[in-house]
């Protein structure tokens, strides 16, 4: 039993009037089961008194021994108490916790949803904002790519207010420095124009001179002279020949292509000399070419007659030196640097015959056109007969025949230009194998200038005769047929015509035969190659390889032309 039970039991039997026997507190202290109620009451009431006394000791025993465990249970007590009165308030405490925790957890979890609550609204809002914001983002990128670009064009127009504001600066530099240069390029041009006047007063006193410097050199050269002239590749022209000019301006090297032997083992190559009064290379200007004979134009007004002829094969540029470049409706129209030695010719006639007239002197000018085709001769300034023949001179004697060809008075030479525009439009022309535009006739131009002074000077009657001859060429060649391959032949055959007259004048035989009425070229050309005439004959030729024939025979045909020795000039 333990303490406890006993304890109960001793306290239950005390409030049971303290009448336990005491076996039963005998029975209580010893082991075994305790006796209870009714048996306990019965057991004590046969308890004698010195059980009873017995029993009161050990009641008292008892009591005593509950005291002292009483007293040792106490602080137990009160510690079980305060524990228990501390667990109490700690689980209140922990009551309270919880419920304010779970307050709290439910204030907070409230708030968690409404903040859930006002989240999702925020966030359908933002979406809202966003969809309703979509357009004005839209736009403001729109806008923003605009600006870019406007920043980028404002960029540039910036850069170009800067170029502008430098190329100004730049400007503004230049025009000062044009202001200077400009000022310089006064005193020049005032330095030229006295240099000018100087020249100008040095070429009046010296004109005279040269021009009778230029007539004792004829006269000791002879009447003929020679001018030889390369014109430069055509586009359509590959190769050049091989030439040497040389520097003395009147001697060339001609070179032909590598030939074999008629063994086949070695190669050679021909050279070939040649010399002129003058060579022109393919570089020479028109302008080059006019002054060489300007004075010899010059001297048609001191009463010479003056012949100009231009020789050469087909497509050699004959045509170009005397008239320029071919213009098919009007010779004026030609660029004043490309003009040719007719144009030029004319322009310088009528200006000496201007400074003439200052000097006391009155010409009358007279402008002559023939064309001579398959041996006949057209009068280009004659009335019509006919659509092909204007009066004609077929048969006729030279002098006849340029007795009655129209003789057209000029005043001034755009009067002159006109007529030959119009005789430029006329001319027979046929495309050959070898150029475009080829003159199928000889073209005659002939200023007549009778001179008389009204300071009772002799007067001058001096002729002008400037020719362009149709081209010579090798039949094969040209690959013409039908009416041009008779147009070439007459060519041929009025060119080896003038050949013979000069042979014939170069033999200079007194009184023998020059044979001038082999061809109607050389019964007009009669007076302007023999006697006293002073003739200049152009031999023009190509610069293309291909050519290198027709050139070799042209240039032969005047190197002839170049011994002749054929009398002397003389005033008329
Ligand atoms: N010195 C030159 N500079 C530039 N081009 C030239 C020169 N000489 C001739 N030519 C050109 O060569 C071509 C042939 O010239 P042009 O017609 O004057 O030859 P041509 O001797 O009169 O021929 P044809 O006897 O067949 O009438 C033309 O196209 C002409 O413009």
């Amino acid at each position: 039993m333990v303490l406890g039970d006993v304890t109960n039991t001793l306290q239950s039997g005390e409030r049971t009037q303290n009448k336990l026997p005491v076996r039963v507190a005998r029975a209580a202290l010893k082991p075994g089961p305790m006796p209870k109620g009714a048996e306990a009451r019965r057991l004590f009431a046969r308890l004698s008194e010195g059980e009873k006394a017995e029993w009161a000791e050990a009641r008292a025993e008892v009591e005593r021994r509950t005291e002292a465990l009483l007293e040792e249970l106490r602080p137990w007590r009160a510690q079980v108490k305060e524990l228990r009165q501390r667990q109490r308030l700690t689980q209140q405490r922990m009551e309270e916790k919880c419920k304010e925790q779970k307050a709290k957890t439910q204030e907070a979890e409230l708030r968690i949803f409404e903040l859930r609550e006002g989240e999702a609204s925020l966030t359908a809002q933002l979406q809202q904002l966003h969809t309703a914001a979509q357009p004005e983002q839209d736009l403001a990128a729109s806008l923003a790519a605009g600006l870019a670009a406007k920043a980028s064009a404002l960029e540039e127009d910036r850069q170009i207010v800067e170029d502008l504001r430098r190329a100004k600066e730049d400007t503004e530099r230049q025009s000062s420095s044009k202001r200077h240069v400009l000022q310089l390029l006064e005193l020049a041009r005032a330095e030229e124009r006295h240099q000018q006047q100087a020249r100008q007063q040095v070429l009046e006193e010296n004109v005279p001179r040269a021009r009778q410097l230029h007539n004792s050199y004829l006269n000791l050269k002879g009447n003929i002279r020679v001018f030889c002239r390369f014109r430069p590749l055509l586009p359509r022209e590959s190769e050049e020949a091989k030439v040497v000019f040389h520097e003395d301006e009147q001697s060339i090297t001609l070179q032909s292509e590598m030939l074999r032997s008629v063994t086949g083992l070695s190669e050679h190559c021909n050279s070939y000399e040649f010399q002129f009064d003058q060579i022109f290379g393919p570089q020479a200007t028109q302008l080059d070419v006019f002054e060489e004979l300007s004075l010899l134009v010059q001297s048609a007004l001191d009463g010479y007659k003056v012949a100009i002829f231009a020789y050469g094969q087909t497509g050699g540029g004959k045509t170009y030196t005397m008239d320029g470049p071919r213009d098919t409706t009007t010779v004026a129209a030609v660029p004043d640097t490309d003009a040719g030695v007719i144009p030029r010719a004319v322009d310088l006639v009528f200006r000496e015959v201007e400074e003439l007239r200052s000097k006391g002197w009155d010409f009358e000018v007279k402008c002559t056109l023939l064309e001579v085709y398959n041996e006949s001769v057209f009068d280009i300034l004659g009335p019509r007969n006919s659509e092909k023949e204007r009066s004609g001179a077929h048969g006729t004697d030279s002098r006849q025949a340029i007795d009655h060809f129209t003789e057209r008075p000029v005043r001034d030479a755009a009067a002159v230009h006109k007529l030959l525009a119009k005789a430029a439009r006329e001319r027979h022309t046929a495309a050959t194998a070898l150029n475009d535009r080829s003159s199928r006739s000889h073209a005659v131009f002939q200023l007549s200038l009778e001179g008389h002074s009204q300071a009772s000077l002799p007067s001058r009657s001096g002729l002008l005769s400037l020719v362009d001859l149709a081209g010579s060429e090798r039949v094969m060649q040209s690959q013409v047929t039908g009416e041009h391959l008779k147009e070439a032949q007459y060519i041929n055959r009025s060119l080896s015509a003038l050949g013979d007259v000069i042979e014939a004048l170069k033999r200079k035989k007194p009184g023998g035969h020059i044979p001038y009425r082999n061809s109607r070229l050389t019964m007009l050309l009669k007076d302007s190659l023999g006697g006293d005439s002073k003739a200049l004959m152009f031999v023009n030729v190509s610069m293309c390889c291909q050519h290198l024939p027709e050139t070799l025979s042209s240039l032969r045909f005047a190197a002839k032309v170049h011994a002749c020795e054929v009398g002397l000039p003389r005033r008329q």
